[in-house]
């Protein structure tokens, strides 16, 4: 069994009389990416910031590493080891890819506003970005300003800026969203290849993707899962033809 690192505990979040997410539990595993699919207002984004911290939840508990983070700042959960990627970028468009990764890796360290920092803990910073920048597959743009970079790169150079902050859990929205095939492929192989040191969830429209590297799928409509299992069961599950799949293909 791999090891739990991330679960949601029947989570709901209202806002007023609508419950955008209504009684979700999910488990994120080492070594494993966990699919949330479902149509639009389904609630997979409300989701994401509530694992993230970014919205608390109505009632419900999440738990990150064993540790309760039920309600949490973000910014906290961020320390304890969960990195999230935005749909929409934060991206610092006129500067370069290296600065981009190492300004994500310095916001991870402590007392990263301070004038004096020990040398040793500079050294830390850029060995943490570089690490990510490799890994995500932008080294040899490092010196370009990231408006020089295509559109499928500034979305590597997101996952790069996640992976600099050191992160055990990922969670990650739509980030095929806009690209073209081949810059699809490389993104899929990207998450393949940081799959194996991490618990993943991928929030994504791109079925084939989805189908590809997802270990369990989660399917959500109007806020509630209504089926949750292995790739093949999901493909096979009635329900989830009628409510979603069968419109998708
Ligand atoms: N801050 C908010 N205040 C009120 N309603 C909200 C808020 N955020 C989301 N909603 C509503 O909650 C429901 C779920 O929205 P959510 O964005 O989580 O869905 P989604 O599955 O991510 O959709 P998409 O695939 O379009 O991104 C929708 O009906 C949406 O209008």
């Amino acid at each position: 069994m791999s090891e739990v690192l991330l679960e949601a505990r029947q989570v709901t979040k209202r806002f007023g009389g609508l419950a955008a997410v209504h009684e979700v539990s999910l488990q994120l595993k080492r070594n494993h990416l966990h699919a949330v699919i479902g149509p639009n207002g389904a609630g997979k984004s409300t989701l994401t910031n509530l694992l993230s911290g970014d919205l608390p939840p109505t009632s419900g508990s999440i738990h990150l590493a064993g540790r309760d983070i039920t309600g949490r700042k973000a910014e906290a959960i961020s320390r304890w080891g969960l990195g999230r990627s935005y749909q929409k970028t934060n991206i610092f468009l006129p500067f370069t890819v290296w600065e981009n990764v190492r300004l994500a890796a310095q916001s991870r360290t402590p007392h990263a506003g301070r004038w004096l920092t020990p040398a040793a803990s500079l050294a830390d910073i850029n060995e943490r970005a570089e690490r990510a920048m490799t890994l995500a597959g932008l080294a040899h743009r490092a010196s370009l300003p990231a408006s020089a970079i295509s559109h499928g790169e500034q979305r590597q150079l997101e996952i790069a800026m996640t992976l600099a902050t050191d992160p055990q859990v990922l969670l990650l929205d739509e980030p095929l969203a806009g690209m073209g095939q081949a810059e699809a492929e490389r993104m899929i192989a990207l998450l393949q290849t940081i799959k194996k040191d991490h618990a993943m969830m991928l929030v994504e429209h791109d079925m084939d993707a989805v189908f590809t590297l997802a270990d369990q799928l989660t399917v959500m409509v109007n806020g509630q899962v209504i089926a949750s299992g292995s790739p093949a069961e999901i493909r096979a599950d009635a329900g989830v033809q009628a409510a979603y799949l069968g419109e998708e293909a």
